[in-house]
């Protein structure tokens, strides 16, 4: 395979991304910012899930993959031909260093701890010696590795409370399952009846599995399986639906029952606060680079 590597100001960086991937054929396209590992550096993300603020920084780097050297060079031609296209510049054409990917990619995910004793650790990987309970996981399409920190503190949370949920907090609610793992966190921590619900049928299809790769036993399917009043009800999503559900997920929660949530930056406690106040008092429970858990019994 061959790499075409450009430069190309903000502005240029989406429609230069289609032309190549829609009309010059390119494998796939990778954008970076130019000035990376400089002091000139800038962060640029959205929420997870929802797009960056920005296509690009002031300067990108777009990396094309095609097939054949022939394409490439065609396809650098094509682009600086456009009127357009002026301020784009060819930094490289360059055949691809061969890779093994499957183990350059199994490289990047390491065990995870959550607590001295619960890791969450990929099947190619021997667990920690400490470790006692594991939930086995490897990337999926389903977000929920235990990489990110709303499913840290999810878990950590989950982990405390072992000892109510093995003595009686029989039913447990997971609202926004991605791969499952706050439900298969659950069901090793002793919840005898766990539900696991998302709006994304892959979600859904991926709990189940990992459920069972993880030898336990979880219900997973769409948001309408979830049914009547839970003692515990976690729900890792995003500030905006969480605010929208609110109604529904409090309506889930059984009286003396708990309501978790997660998906929440520190500056959107208030707001949060407030779209739940009808219903419960939601407090913050434990924060992680940016982000808090937030949470509330029932009376
Ligand atoms: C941030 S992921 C969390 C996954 C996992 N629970 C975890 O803690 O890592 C959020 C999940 O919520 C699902 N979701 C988003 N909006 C939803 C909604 N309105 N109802 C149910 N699920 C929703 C998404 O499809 C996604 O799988």
């Amino acid at each position: 395979m061959f790499e075409l590597v450009l430069s190309a100001p903000e502005t240029l960086v989406e429609p230069v991304s289609e032309a190549l991937m829609n009309e010059l054929e390119a494998l796939s396209v990778s954008v970076e910012d130019a000035d990376a590992d400089t002091d000139a550096e800038k962060a640029l993300f959205g929420e997870p899930g929802m797009p960056a603020a920005r296509p690009g920084w002031n300067r990108s780097t777009l990396k094309a993959l095609f097939q054949t050297e022939e394409e490439a060079s065609q396809a650098a031609t094509l682009l600086l031909a456009q009127e357009w296209a002026t301020e784009l510049q060819v930094q490289a054409l360059q055949p691809v260093v061969e890779q093994d990917w499957v183990r350059l990619t199994q490289s990047q995910f390491s065990p995870v701890e959550i607590t001295e004793r619960f890791w969450i650790v990929p099947s190619w990987h021997e667990p920690p010696a400490q470790a006692r309970e594991v939930i086995r996981l490897d990337p999926g399409l389903a977000f929920g590795t235990g990489t990110h920190p709303t499913t840290r503190m999810c878990l950590r949370w989950i982990a405390r409370q072992a000892p109510a949920l093995a003595a009686g907090w029989d039913r447990v609610l997971d609202y926004g399952c991605g791969s499952g793992i706050l439900a298969i966190g659950a069901a090793l921590h002793g919840a005898r009846a766990v539900d696991a619900v998302d709006i994304d049928p892959a979600a859904v299809e991926s709990t189940l599995a990992n459920a069972q790769a993880n030898g336990v036993t979880v219900q997973a399917g769409l948001p309408e399986l979830a049914q009547g009043e839970y003692p515990l009800v976690l729900a890792n999503i995003l500030a905006t639906p969480l605010k929208l559900l609110a109604p529904l997920l409090c309506g889930h929660v059984r009286p003396g029952g708990h309501l978790v949530l997660a998906g929440i930056l520190e500056r959107q406690a208030e707001e949060l606060q407030a779209a739940y106040a009808p219903w419960l008092p939601l407090q913050v429970l434990d924060s992680e680079d940016g982000w808090i858990l937030m949470g509330a019994a029932r009376a």
